[in-house]
Parts: structure tokens; C-alpha cells; sequence
């Protein structure tokens, strides 16, 4: 494949190396202030910028007929709206909070164990989610993810951060150096607690699972989920 890189910073860098070991070329890189290459030569784009660029870096990709994966968090209210305009130029779109195959396996069994703990009702779900001190959003996308899979199979109606409530999921976001992105769920009892953690690692599971789905693609129109990039 021929590759954009939207955005080249901490998951620019990461998959621009996994690409190049898997075969790919890199034909086209932006950052905040500088480009290099030449976007319309791209097979495909993948867009890790930041949540007040990425609507702008999607848009343009669908203005030059180039499909595009992105994992930028914290812009998710305007996502209709990008559809929309991906939908009105016949172009091809997946976003993804989490683009780990892990994580997406982790997003299944917190459905599963939501829909296990309905009908218990002296548990408390919570969200705990940890991440470097770059990090310029909070909640996580992925926690939000997790947060919305949970209200769709319990009882639970909402999220919040930081707010403890009845109902409501809380989601617990703290910043620690280094951390690559750790998320737990927690369902708590005055007698016990159950919870399960996914824990990444290195980054180099969220950019091997983006160009994953850039490779499943980039010969497609419409918009697709990573469910059904991997089958799931
Ligand atoms: N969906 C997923 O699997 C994952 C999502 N993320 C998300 O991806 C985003 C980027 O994460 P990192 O690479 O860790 O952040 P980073 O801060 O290391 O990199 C972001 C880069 O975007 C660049 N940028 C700023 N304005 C731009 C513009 N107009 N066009 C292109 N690039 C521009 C910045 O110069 C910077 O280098 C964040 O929103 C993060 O939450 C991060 C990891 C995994
Ligand atoms: O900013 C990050 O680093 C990450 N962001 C994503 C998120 O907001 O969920 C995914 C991953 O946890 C790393």
C-alpha cells in the first residue's frame, strides 16, 4: 500500500515502522506545520493527529477520493457530521477509539460480563483509565467505548468523569508518565469486587491493528468498524 500519514507524532512514528517492515510506503506525511510527499499518490490514510485537526486532516482525504482510517480521540461529537461528508462523497471511513486487537477483544467480554451482572444489582460499575501525561483528552475514547458498551447491555444509563452517581458509570482518568493505556472495569458489591483489565504494553498493538484496517480498506467504499475489520 501506498500510505498517508496524518499526524506524525508518537502513533505517527510507530506505524510509519511497522508499515515499512510489513512492505508498505510511506508517500505522504503531515504534521502541525510541515508536509513532506504528496497526499494524492496514497492509496490509503491514517490520521493520529490531534482532536482539533482531525476533522479538518478526514476531510481533506475524502476531497481527494482517499480512504481513511483514523484513531484520533476526543473530536467523537462531530462524528456524524463526518459521516455525513463521507457519505455524500462516496468515500471510505473507519474510526476506532482503539484500534488494538486486544482491546477490541476486551470491548466484547465487557458486553459480555454487562449483560452477566444486569440482573445483580449490589454491583456498581466503574472505569478506571490510566495514560501518559501528554495525553490531551479525558476520558480515554476507549474508556468511552467501554463506558457505552456497558449502557447498552446493564442497566446503567450514563457516564461521567469523575461523578459518582446512581446509574451513572464513572470514569476514573489519570495520568501517569509513560503509561502506554491501561483500562479496568470494576463491578463493586460491599462484598466483593470483580473487574478485568486490559493493559497495553507498547503502541505498537494500536498501529499494527490502524494498518490492519488501512489494508482492508483501501479497495472499499462506506463506513466500516473494526468488528468487522477483524471478524468479530
Ligand atoms: N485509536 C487508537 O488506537 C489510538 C488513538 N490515539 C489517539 O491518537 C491521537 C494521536 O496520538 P499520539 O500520536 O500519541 O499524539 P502525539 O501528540 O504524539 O501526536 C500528534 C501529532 O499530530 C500533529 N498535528 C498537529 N496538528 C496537525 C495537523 N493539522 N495535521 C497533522 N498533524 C498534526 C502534532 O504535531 C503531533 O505530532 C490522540 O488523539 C490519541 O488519543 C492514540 C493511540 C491509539
Ligand atoms: O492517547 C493515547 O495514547 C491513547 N489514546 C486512545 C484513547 O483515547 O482511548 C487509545 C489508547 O488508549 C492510547
Amino acid at each position: 500500500m501506498k500510505i498517508a500519514l496524518l499526524g506524525y507524532g508518537k502513533m505517527g512514528k510507530t506505524i510509519e515502522k511497522l508499515a515499512v517492515e510489513a512492505g508498505h510506503t510511506i508517500v505522504y506525511k503531515s504534521g502541525s506545520s510541515s508536509q513532506s510527499g504528496n497526499l494524492k499518490l496514497a492509496n490509503v490514510a491514517i490520521e493520529f493527529s490531534t482532536p482539533e485537526t482531525a476533522i479538518a486532516n478526514i476531510t481533506q482525504c475524502f476531497e481527494n477520493n482517499i480512504p481513511v482510517v483514523s484513531g484520533t480521540t476526543g473530536w467523537l461529537s462531530k462524528k456524524a457530521d463526518v459521516e455525513k461528508i463521507c457519505k455524500e462523497r462516496n468515500g471510505s471511513f473507519i474510526y476506532a477509539s482503539n484500534f488494538s486487537v486486544g482491546v477490541n477483544l476486551f470491548f466484547e467480554l465487557n458486553k459480555q460480563l454487562a449483560k452477566l451482572m444486569k440482573p445483580w444489582k449490589e454491583y456498581t460499575a466503574s472505569i478506571e483509565e490510566i495514560h501518559h501525561i501528554e495525553k490531551k483528552d479525558a476520558p480515554s475514547g476507549t474508556a468511552i467505548t467501554l463506558a457505552e458498551g456497558i449502557i447498552e447491555n446493564h442497566d446503567s444509563t450514563n457516564w461521567s468523569l469523575d461523578k459518582k452517581g446512581d446509574g451513572v458509570i464513572n470514569i476514573s482518568a489519570k495520568r501517569e508518565p509513560e503509561v502506554k493505556g491501561t483500562h479496568t472495569i470494576e463491578y463493586m458489591s460491599q462484598i466483593d469486587t470483580i473487574s478485568i483489565t486490559h493493559e497495553a504494553h507498547t503502541r505498537d498493538g494500536f498501529a499494527k491493528g490502524a494498518i490492519i484496517a488501512a489494508e482492508f480498506l483501501q479497495d472499499k467504499k462506506g463506513i466500516f468498524s473494526m468488528k468487522e475489520v477483524l471478524g468479530i
